[in-house]
């Protein structure tokens, strides 16, 4: 299908961050859906969930489902159905806390035994960024364990917002196998992006409409 033809794609995609407490999962994800940080600590009980859209390229429009797994759900009743058919995982540490990375461990191989019908596609995510100067875990460390795992990896900063628009972009298209181009830019617009592959690894809808421009939705609700 052309871009000439004026078709577009509706795809929704179930994204799960995990993580041990205080790493930063609901900053992360309130500053992809809504560009905002909250200095304060609130304890994320259970899950939190938001919506929100996004033109991948000019022929996809992509509504990510955003489940922020509470730190303590590790080892709880309800973490396999948090994770139930998610189609992308961000592992997510505290660069300056070794023992939110060390954690990472256990939190992959538990969702791993969730997810054994369908593995998802994971992601390294090395948040506080903004913290350099009291990394307590090195680069090389990271990079190692998303190698040997065979998983993307990202560094972020949910206080400036480095890289977190970026990382949410990446990790989609990669689903997708869409490859963005370069200069992809963090900020939510249209993309006049050449795709490689047009299909999409589940089956979307066709929408024979012109390509919306930026358009957002944000939606949140708090499950416990
Ligand atoms: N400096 C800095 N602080 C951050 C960053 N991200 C989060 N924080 C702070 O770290 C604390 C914990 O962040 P949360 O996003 O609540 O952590 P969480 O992983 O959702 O925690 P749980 O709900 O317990 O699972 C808060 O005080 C945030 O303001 C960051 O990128 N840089």
């Amino acid at each position: 299908m052309s871009d000439s033809e004026g078709e577009t794609y509706e795809k929704q995609v179930k994204i799960v961050l995990v993580g041990d407490g205080s790493s930063g999962k609901t900053s992360i994800s309130e500053r992809f859906s809504k560009d905002a940080f909250n200095r304060d600590y609130n304890q994320t009980l259970g899950i939190d969930y938001y919506l929100k859209r996004i033109n991948l390229t000019k022929s996809y429009n992509v509504t990510l489902a955003v489940n922020d797994v509470g730190g303590q759900t590790l080892g709880g009743a309800m973490l396999d159905k948090y994770i139930f058919g998610a189609d992308i995982v961000l592992l997510v540490y505290d660069i300056t806390n070794l023992q939110s990375f060390e954690n990472l461990e256990d939190w992959y191989h538990t969702v791993i035994k969730y997810c054994a019908s369908r593995k998802p596609l994971f992601a390294l995510v090395g948040n506080k960024s903004d913290l350099e100067h009291l990394r307590a875990v090195k680069a090389e460390k990271h990079q190692r364990f998303a190698k040997d795992r065979d998983m993307l990896s990202y560094f972020a900063s949910a206080k400036t917002g480095e890289s977190v628009e970026n990382l949410f972009r990446q990790v989609t298209a990669h689903l997708m196998h869409i490859v963005l181009p370069k200069n992809d830019s963090e900020a939510t617009r249209i993309i006049t992006a050449p795709i490689v592959r047009q299909e999409p690894t589940t089956p979307a809808i066709p929408i024979k409409s012109p390509p919306t421009t930026n358009t957002t939705r944000t939606s949140i609700c708090n499950l416990q």
